[in-house]
């Protein structure tokens, strides 16, 4: 049979439900999709392929799956660091991005955090950002898939003027990409005390009509949580379950404040939560109760959040960072193993983004979203478990492929839809512009 693409690794990572590792594994991919995973040996007996990958000492594995980020704020990378939350956002990020967030700042920026997703094997991230538009467009350019946020806020900003004005915009940008089989869109009210009552019920009975993810910021610190009780009697996530707003469409990012009624909860809705701690610690936000949560059945996923909160977008840093703080937080260092932190970083993601039957695994059927990663470096050797030495030790320099929808978009680490140079002469041409005035 004649196919489009063989790939022979070391290993086949697959991420399926029973954490299966393949030794000496073909995955062969036509059409897009994976259509065969098969013994090595057997592989070129079967296929015919126009083009076959032999990764020698390689690991292959489901792309990454970022389940929170800002791309634009790439260009913000650096700007405002060692602040809290409050004092960040108010004080430096709201101010900049009031002066600078216009639609070429939103494009050029999501370009740059586009290379350095596809660069460190993220292969889909979940978006929330001004100018949404434009980030759809350098991600159609760029190849990667995406889900992107139709953001919600009640101030105006250059995007629009308020919350009937944001869904309006977010509506029709919905429409216009829905035909695209690498984008999806979500809602994305920003944060419990930036969005008021009204707009978040037409949120949620939207998003229960159209099946759509809603993506939001929710109890990311203590500060948070008392405020709301000052100011609504109650604590967001209850504000959020009188609304209507928590089940399974509902997305919480960083959930730091959490009781464990407020676990059994989100286990009882069946609402995710996107974990990011690198975010979370460099702003000294909180730590989330992953172990509790995962033991709770509530399904957590990984997110960097965006450059200017972590500030790099690598997802395998980000792994490790967070099987190493749940160990810490439990007081156990048995929970969040290697293999789980995998699963938070792939399927975990892409269950939350409802696109598990889709992603985040290699399985006969889904699209080739795959990356593969070198581990013949002596960072990585010896070696007796491959998912060990990923999660644990491996760097992201170490990604060597990238392909979306069977679609090579990094080979060797050349990137084949973006242009490097061209993107540091734009970062580069920010810089100055920013700086200058900062
Ligand atoms: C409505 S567009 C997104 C909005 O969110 C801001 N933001 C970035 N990181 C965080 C965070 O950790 N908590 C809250 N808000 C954040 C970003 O700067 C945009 O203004
Ligand atoms: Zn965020």
């Amino acid at each position: 049979m004649e196919i489009e693409l063989l790939v022979i690794p070391e290993w086949v990572i697959t991420v399926n439900s029973r954490n299966q590792v393949l030794h000496h594994h073909a995955v062969a991919v036509d059409d897009s999709r994976i259509v065969d995973i098969l013994p090595m040996s057997e592989a070129e007996k079967h296929y015919r392929p126009r083009q076959t990958v032999v990764l020698a000492q390689q690991a292959l594995l489901p792309g990454l799956v970022n389940a929170h980020t800002h791309a634009a704020m790439a260009l913000l990378k650096g700007l405002a660091d060692d602040l809290p939350l409050m004092e960040w956002l108010q004080n430096h990020i709201w101010p900049a991005e009031s002066r600078w967030a216009d639609a070429q700042f939103v494009y050029d920026g999501s370009r740059l955090a586009i290379a350095e997703m596809i660069r460190s094997g993220t292969t889909c991230f979940n978006d929330m950002y001004f100018f949404p538009e434009q980030t759809a467009k350098a991600v159609q350019e760029a190849g990667i898939r995406a889900c992107i946020g139709l953001i919600v806020i009640d101030f105006p900003t250059a995007w629009g003027t308020g919350p009937e004005d944001y869904l309006q915009k977010g509506l029709a940008l919905h429409d216009q990409v829905a035909d695209d089989p690498l984008l999806t869109t979500a809602f994305a009210p920003h944060a419990p005390y930036t969005v008021s009552d009204d707009p978040l019920k037409q949120v949620s009975h939207l998003a229960c009509e159209m099946d759509m993810p809603i993506h939001m910021h929710v109890h990311e610190t203590a500060f948070e949580v008392q405020q709301a009780l000052a100011q609504h009697d109650a604590v967001p996530l209850a504000r959020l379950d009188n609304l209507g707003l928590l089940d399974k469409h509902f997305l919480a990012v960083h959930m730091t404040q959490l009781t464990d009624e407020e676990i059994a909860l989100l286990a009882e809705k069946g609402t995710h939560v996107i974990h990011c701690p690198e975010s979370n610690l460099k702003l000294a936000s909180g730590f989330c109760p992953v172990a509790k949560l995962l033991a709770a059945g509530v399904n957590v996923a990984l997110g960097t959040d965006g450059n200017a909160s972590n500030n790099d977008l690598d997802m395998l840093g980000e792994m490790r960072t967070a099987a190493l703080i749940a160990k810490a937080v439990a007081h156990d260092a048995s929970v969040v193993s290697a293999a789980q932190a995998l699963r938070m970083a792939t399927i975990n993601g892409a269950t939350a983004l409802g696109l598990a039957d889709t992603i985040g695994s290699l399985e006969i059927g889904k699209a080739a979203d795959m990356i593969a990663v070198d581990l013949s470096a002596l960072e990585t050797q010896p070696l007796y478990d491959p998912v060990s030495q990923i999660v644990y030790c491996a760097n992201r320099n170490q990604v060597t492929h990238t392909w979306v929808a069977g679609k090579a978009l990094m080979t060797q680490r050349e990137l084949t839809t973006l242009n490097i140079t061209e993107l540091l002469a734009t970062a580069q041409a920010w810089q100055q512009k920013i700086g200058a005035t900062s």
